[in-house]
């Protein structure tokens, strides 16, 4: 499990921490991580080009007190000070005991330093930071953007907003992040992902004083691994759970299609499908249950899907929606669904919608939702007492409970971006929630499946829906190895 934690959790946990220990203890483990992790990015540290950009906070102080590390390695270290007067005093004489020197963001030689530089530590601003970076810092970021060189941010991409993800302004965009103690949210939520480059975590011994319990997660293999379910020896299709689906319109066949093809991949022992592409359904997946009955009708089911393709029809969506098993509300089902039904359902609800689905739901719009992500998923997961799975670059997933950590997806590809993926989500979605699994963790496990299986599919080149519903068995197998 990947945790982050909030910014005042960590100032929170770090004061604990410190008071434990000797003055500037954790400065120094950071700036260790930090030099090491520098020196590993450079093909040699003895007469490497460093420039240091230098807030005035602790960010700072950290930048400076790894370029002291290097210069005595024999780099050639210059920090350039936003604010000379109020550097972080004893990191600075490290710095320039060790040989480093110094200069500003506005003298004439700054621009071509940065642009020669092969290693530029990105130090402006850390979690201490709120908004874009400021007027001044601003074109440093255009310099690094525009040198060939590495950069290295430190803690997380100065300009990015820590607790959301969110970037309002200009923002340092790093090839590397070396990050203390905890992820910070917004280095695993995009758009600030997408600045912070690979990241990397330095131990600083914060785990012993930080909550058990983060503000944001991502499941990896094993954590998968443990969710998904396995048959045992007494196991029937029943016990294994049944999946209905009532998807498709004579319009929209295929989403029916594919919304099966994800259902039987996804561990349910037997799927269910009620809707008008019943012929459509067979003829691809002759393992289909089919029923002309509605959802109420249709026989045990354990977990319905609804919504993918339905086109304007709300009645399969309605009597959904009044069984007492879980319900996946997908694509045109979101919009169909009446709110104060969801609301009022005593079953689980888990709502799988794209940024634009979200948008309408919330009443804002789409940029909103996508620059924002974390606001727009629990806003929604709470206004409608349910799971909410809100896909996209950054796959997030809430539960309406507040206190439950937000888990981000950290598999998939852009290349996912391709008409009737979604469906085949549900469908697997809908499926582990058959199987027993709860919205929270049937949904993490079938973005994580999903994303997996989608980079098999790719392989860097287009894929198309069927071809990833085909490659989640692959994805399975390599997960639970
Ligand atoms: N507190 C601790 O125990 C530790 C803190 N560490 C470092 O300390 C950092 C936090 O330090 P601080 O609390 O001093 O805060 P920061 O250094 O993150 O930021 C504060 C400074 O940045 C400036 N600033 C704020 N917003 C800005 C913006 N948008 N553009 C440009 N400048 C901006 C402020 O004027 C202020 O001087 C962490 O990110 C981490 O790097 C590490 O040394 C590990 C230990
Ligand atoms: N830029 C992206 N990076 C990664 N995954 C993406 C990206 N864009 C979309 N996806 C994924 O692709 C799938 C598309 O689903 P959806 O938008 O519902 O498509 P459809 O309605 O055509 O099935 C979702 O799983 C989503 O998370
Ligand atoms: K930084």
């Amino acid at each position: 499990m990947r945790s982050a934690h909030r910014v005042e959790t960590v100032r929170t946990a770090e004061r604990t921490l410190m008071a434990q220990l000797p003055d500037g203890a954790l400065m120094q483990r950071a700036a260790a991580g930090l030099a090491a992790a520098c020196a590993a990015a450079l093909p040699h540290i003895y007469g490497s080009r460093i420039v240091l950009l230098t807030g005035s906070g602790d960010n700072g102080g950290d930048t400076l007190y790894a370029g002291a590390r290097l210069a005595k390695r024999g780099a050639g270290v210059t920090a350039v000070l936003l604010n000379p007067t109020r550097t972080h005093p004893e990191a600075l004489k490290a710095l320039l005991r060790a040989g480093g020197t110094t200069t500003t963001p506005t003298a004439p030689t700054t621009p071509s330093l940065i642009n020669r530089a092969d290693l530029i530590l990105d130090g402006i601003v850390g979690i201490g930071g709120k908004g874009g970076l400021r007027p001044e810092a601003a074109p440093l970021a255009e310099l690094a953007a525009a040198s060939p060189a590495t950069v290295v941010s430190v803690d997380l991409p100065s300009g990015i907003e820590p607790d959301t993800g969110e970037v309002n302004g200009p923002a340092i965009h790093a090839d590397l992040t070396v990050t203390f103690g905890t992820h910070k949210p917004g280095l695993l939520i995009d758009p600030a992902r997408e600045h912070a480059g690979s990241v990397r975590l330095i131990d600083i011994g914060l785990a012993s004083t930080l909550p058990a319990t983060p503000d944001v997660e991502s499941l990896q293999h094993a954590d998968v691994a443990a969710l998904l379910p396995h048959p045992s020896p007494e196991s029937d299709k029943y016990r294994r759970g049944v999946v209905g689906i009532a998807a498709g319109s004579a319009r929209y066949p295929g989403a029916a299609v594919l919304a099966v093809a994800g259902a039987l991949r996804g561990g349910a022992g037997a799927v269910r499908y009620v809707g008008p592409a019943a012929d459509a359904v067979l003829t691809r997946f002759p393992e289909t249950l089919v029923s002309d009955k509605g959802p109420r009708k249709a026989g045990r089911v354990q977990a319905w899907v609804t919504g993918p393709g339905a086109g304007d029809d709300a009645a399969p969506v309605a009597e959904a929606l009044s069984t007492d098993v879980p319900v996946l509300l997908d694509a045109d089902g979101l919009r169909l669904a009446d709110r104060d039904a969801v609301r009022a359902r005593t079953a689980p609800t888990l709502m799988t919608p794209h940024a634009g689905e979200a948008a309408a739901l919330l009443g804002v719009s789409r940029e909103e939702v996508e620059s924002a992500r974390l606001t727009a998923v629990r806003d929604l997961a709470r206004g409608y007492h349910a799971t909410v799975l809100l896909k996209g670059s950054t796959t997030l997933i809430a539960t309406p409970d507040d206190d439950t950590p937000v888990r981000v997806n950290p598999t998939g590809t852009p290349w996912l971006a391709t008409a009737g993926s979604g469906d085949v989500l549900s469908g697997l979605a809908g499926s582990l929630l058959a199987a027993g699994l709860s919205p929270l963790d049937a949904a993490s496990a079938a973005a994580y499946l999903h994303g997996l299986a989608g980079r098999y599919a790719a392989k860097g080149a287009p894929t198309i829906a069927q071809d990833v519903a085909e490659a989640i068995p692959a994805a399975w197998r390599d997960i639970t190895a």
